[in-house]
C-alpha cells in the first residue's frame, strides 16, 4: 500500500493484528543488475547471525553462479535453468523467466515451509533475479509477492547502485523505478541507496535531490545537453518536470544510505525496517483485509445467486403430466435414436451399446424436468 495515498478508513480486526505480530518481517530485494542485492543479502545475514537472530532465506535467482551466503531455500534445488533453457530452446532471460514460472507453482510449498518455521525467526530475507523485470514485471513475481504479503509482514528493499546515480538522468530512471515497484506492489518500500563507500560524499547527494526539487533541477541544468540554439534538449525539459511529479512520491518516501560490502549503515536499514512494518499493519493490512472481505461478499452473492436460479428453474419445472410422453419427450427421444443410429448403424455387436445408451438417457429423464411448451 502506498504511503503517498491516504490510508484506508479500516483499521485491521484485533485477531488478524494480533496474528501478524508474532510473525518474522519478510524482506523483498529488488533491484537492477548489478546493484549489489546478493552482497546486501549477504550483509543482512551476517549481520543478523551477530546479533544472535539468524534470518530465513530464500534465493528465486536460478541463474546466480555464486552466492556467499547458504539459501535455506534455493530456487536452483528445484529447477535447473540450464536444462530450462535446452529444453524450451530459449534465451537467458527466458529461461530466468520460466524458471521462476516453474518454481511459483510450488510456492504454496515454500510457504508452509517458512511457516513451520516462524515461531522461531524475526526475518525472511529474499533475493530476487539479477534481471528486475523479470520479478517486477512477471505473473509470478506479482504471485510470489502477494503471496508472501498476504502471509507476513513484508517490506519491499530497493537496492540502488548510488555512484551510477549521480548523473541525474540515471537517478530519475531509478526512482521512477521505484515509483512503479510502489504503486505495483501496494507494499511499504525503502529506498537503499547502496555503495555509498564507493562515492565521495555517500548518498548525500541523493537526499538532498529528494529533498529539493530545485536542487535537482540545477543539478541537471549543469550537467545539460544543449541543442544547437543552446536550449535545453527535449530529455532535460521532461526530467525537470518528472522532478515536480515525482516530489509528492519523495515526500513519503523513506530511504537508507549504506554499504553491503563494508556494512556501514547496517543498523539503519534495519531501523527504517521497523518502521516500514508498522507501516504494513497500519495501512496495507487492513486494506488487505478490506480486499479479501469485499471478495468473499462477492463470491457469496454470486453463490447464492446460481443457487436461487437453480430453484426457480426446479420451481417452474413441476409436476409432470401422468399420462403419455410429451412433445419435448417425444423430440428428445427422437433425436437420441437419430444420434445413436448415424453413429452405430445396424451392427448388432453395438445393440447393447445402444441399450445402455437409451437406458441412461431414460435415466436422466426422469431425474431432471425441463419446463414444457404450454
Ligand atoms: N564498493 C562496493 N561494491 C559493492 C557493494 N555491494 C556490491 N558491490 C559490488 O557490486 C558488484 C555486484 O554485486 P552483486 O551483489 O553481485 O549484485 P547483484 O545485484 O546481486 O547482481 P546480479 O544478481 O548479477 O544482478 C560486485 O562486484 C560487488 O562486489 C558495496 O556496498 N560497495
Amino acid at each position: 500500500m502506498s504511503s503517498s495515498e491516504p490510508g484506508p478508513s479500516t483499521v485491521p480486526s484485533a485477531a488478524l493484528l494480533d496474528e501478524a505480530s508474532k510473525k518474522p518481517t519478510v524482506i523483498i530485494t529488488i533491484g537492477m543488475a548489478g546493484s549489489g542485492k546478493t552482497t546486501f543479502v549477504q550483509r543482512l545475514n551476517s549481520h543478523l547471525h551477530a546479533s544472535g537472530t539468524p534470518p530465513y532465506i530464500i534465493n528465486l535467482d536460478p541463474a546466480v553462479t555464486h552466492m556467499p551466503f547458504e539459501a535455506n531455500i534455493d530456487i536452483r534445488d528445484t529447477v535447473d535453468y540450464a536444462q530450462v533453457m535446452k529444453q524450451y530452446r530459449l534465451g537467458p532471460n527466458g529461461g530466468i523467466m520460466t524458471s521462476l514460472n516453474l518454481f511459483t507453482t510450488k510456492f504454496d510449498q515454500v510457504l508452509s515451509l517458512v511457516e513451520k518455521r516462524a515461531d522461531e525467526l524475526q526475518h525472511v530475507v529474499l533475493d530476487t533475479p539479477g534481471q528486475i523485470e523479470i520479478f517486477t514485471w512477471s505473473a509470478s513475481g506479482a504471485i510470489i509477492t502477494d503471496a508472501v504479503a498476504s502471509t507476513f509482514p513484508t517490506v519491499v528493499a530497493y537496492i540502488v547502485d548510488t555512484p551510477r546515480c549521480a548523473a541525474p538522468a540515471t537517478f530519475m530512471s531509478n526512482m521512477l523505478y521505484a515509483c512503479s515497484i510502489l504503486y505495483k506492489t501496494r507494499l511499504p518500500l525503502l529506498v537503499v541507496f547502496n555503495k555509498t563507500d564507493a562515492h565521495p560524499g555517500g548518498h548525500a547527494f541523493a537526499e538532498e535531490w529528494m529533498r529539493d526539487f530545485e536542487a535537482f533541477q540545477a543539478a541537471l541544468a549543469s550537467s545539460a545537453h544543449r541543442d544547437a540554439d543552446g536550449e535545453p534538449t527535449y530529455m532535460n525539459s521532461l526530467m525537470n518536470s518528472m522532478s515536480l511529479v515525482l516530489d509528492e512520491f519523495y515526500s513519503h518516501l523513506k530511504s537508507v544510505g549504506v554499504s553491503a560490502l563494508t556494512g556501514d549503515s547496517i543498523g539503519d536499514f534495519f531501523e527504517a525496517v521497523k518502521g516500514a512494518r508498522e507501516e504494513y499493519f497500519k495501512e496495507y493490512l487492513p486494506e488487505l483485509e478490506r480486499v479479501t472481505k469485499e471478495r468473499d461478499a462477492k463470491l457469496a452473492e454470486k453463490q447464492s445467486d446460481s443457487l436461487s436460479r437453480f430453484m426457480s428453474d426446479l420451481a417452474v419445472s413441476g409436476p409432470q403430466p401422468a399420462a403419455g410422453p410429451s412433445w419435448n419427450e417425444e423430440m428428445e427421444e427422437e433425436d437420441e435414436e437419430e444420434e445413436t443410429d448415424d453413429i452405430y448403424g445396424d451392427d448388432p455387436r453395438l445393440l447393447d451399446i445402444r441399450r445402455a445408451q437409451k437406458a441412461k438417457a431414460g435415466e436422466r429423464d426422469s431425474e431432471f424436468r425441463w419446463p414444457r411448451p404450454g
